[in-house]
């Protein structure tokens, strides 16, 4: 006898909640346990605004350099102290927002404890919803790498790193075909930072009003499904999946169902769940020198593990 709301063995557990349940789960802010939900978002921009304000008031930086001819095409670089301008280790951070909001203007949380030990670091900027679809969003951070790669050739080193949204552009870098770019970029890092891998469910949220994605844009654009059936690009090169304690139960689901595909396609993957931080503080430790998060990726970049 059939049960209702009860789902098949193995099918997606988010298919059987109902709509207000699905939204919730989907509301990173409603999870948050310190603070409310809409202080919750007030701080995480507070703390982009200060850190991406200190770091243009202490790095040697290049901002709003185009790397394609669209009006938000654009990134804003932080170097270390190096007369070697060239020679650096690159790390790419694409900011989170459902796709919808953020800029790169406030999302340099990392520049100053990675620039203080040598790392470049680069913040880049999309077209968000509704300006840019997703489709677009993905091939702007294309270019966007491919521009890194051409201008720096001689880098140590390309890690990519998202949050949130942005964790699932990063992780469709996993895939990307750099041919028709002209480079193949130096890549040796991901971190993929309480992300959406899987983007199905997100159709049946309140997010997708700004975003309209069909069920096909969703299938297309998930790398949960697309590293399934590819082989892996760069089968030597760390791939980071973490999720925040306090993110709620889809989110560490994805998480943790991608680190499993990954595994399963011969990626270097790794996971972890980062103790006492939400989806919000998660990105704001990276403004901290000795953070776990920050003391992981140093570790990866500077090979220490
Ligand atoms: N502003 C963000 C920045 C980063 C990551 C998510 C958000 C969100 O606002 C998500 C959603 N609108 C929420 O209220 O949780």
């Amino acid at each position: 006898m059939e049960v209702s709301g009860v789902g098949l063995p193995g099918e997606a557990p988010w298919k059987k909640m109902s709509a207000e349940e699905l939204e919730h789960q989907y509301l990173p802010s409603r999870w948050v346990v310190r603070l409310g939900a809409e202080e919750a978002l007030r701080t995480y921009s507070q703390t982009g605004i200060e850190a991406t304000g200190r770091a243009q008031a202490t790095w040697k930086s290049l901002l709003h350099v185009p790397y394609g001819d669209g009006e938000g095409e654009r990134v804003d670089i932080y170097f270390p102290n190096k007369a070697a301008e060239g020679a650096l280790p690159f790390f790419l951070f694409f900011h989170g927002g459902y796709w919808q909001s953020g800029s790169k203007d406030q999302s340099a949380f990392m520049a100053d404890p990675l620039a203080a030990q040598g790392v470049a670091v680069v913040i880049v900027g999309y077209n968000i919803a509704p300006k840019g679809t997703l489709d677009q969003m993905v091939d702007q951070v294309t270019r966007s790498i491919a521009f890194v790669q051409k201008r720096y050739p001689s880098n140590e080193g390309i890690y990519l790193c998202g949050h949130s949204a942005g964790a699932h552009l990063a992780a469709m870098m996993l895939l990307a075909d750099w041919t028709k770019h002209g480079v193949t970029p130096n890549l040796k890092g991901f971190f993929l930072v309480s992300g959406v891998f899987d983007l199905e469910p997100m159709v049946y949220t309140s997010q997708n009003v700004a975003l309209q994605l069909t069920l096909e844009d969703a299938r297309r654009n998930s790398p949960q499904l697309k590293v399934a059936q590819a082989q892996p690009a760069h089968p030597s090169c760390p791939v980071l999946v973490v999720v925040g304690q306090f993110d709620s139960p889809e989110f560490h689901r994805q998480s943790w169902e991608f680190y499993q595909i990954l595994c399963q396609g011969g990626w270097k993957a790794s996971f972890e769940k980062l103790r006492d931080v939400d989806h919000f503080e998660i990105i704001e430790t990276l403004t901290q020198k000795d953070s776990v998060l920050t003391q992981i990726i140093l570790k990866t970049i500077f090979q220490q593990f």
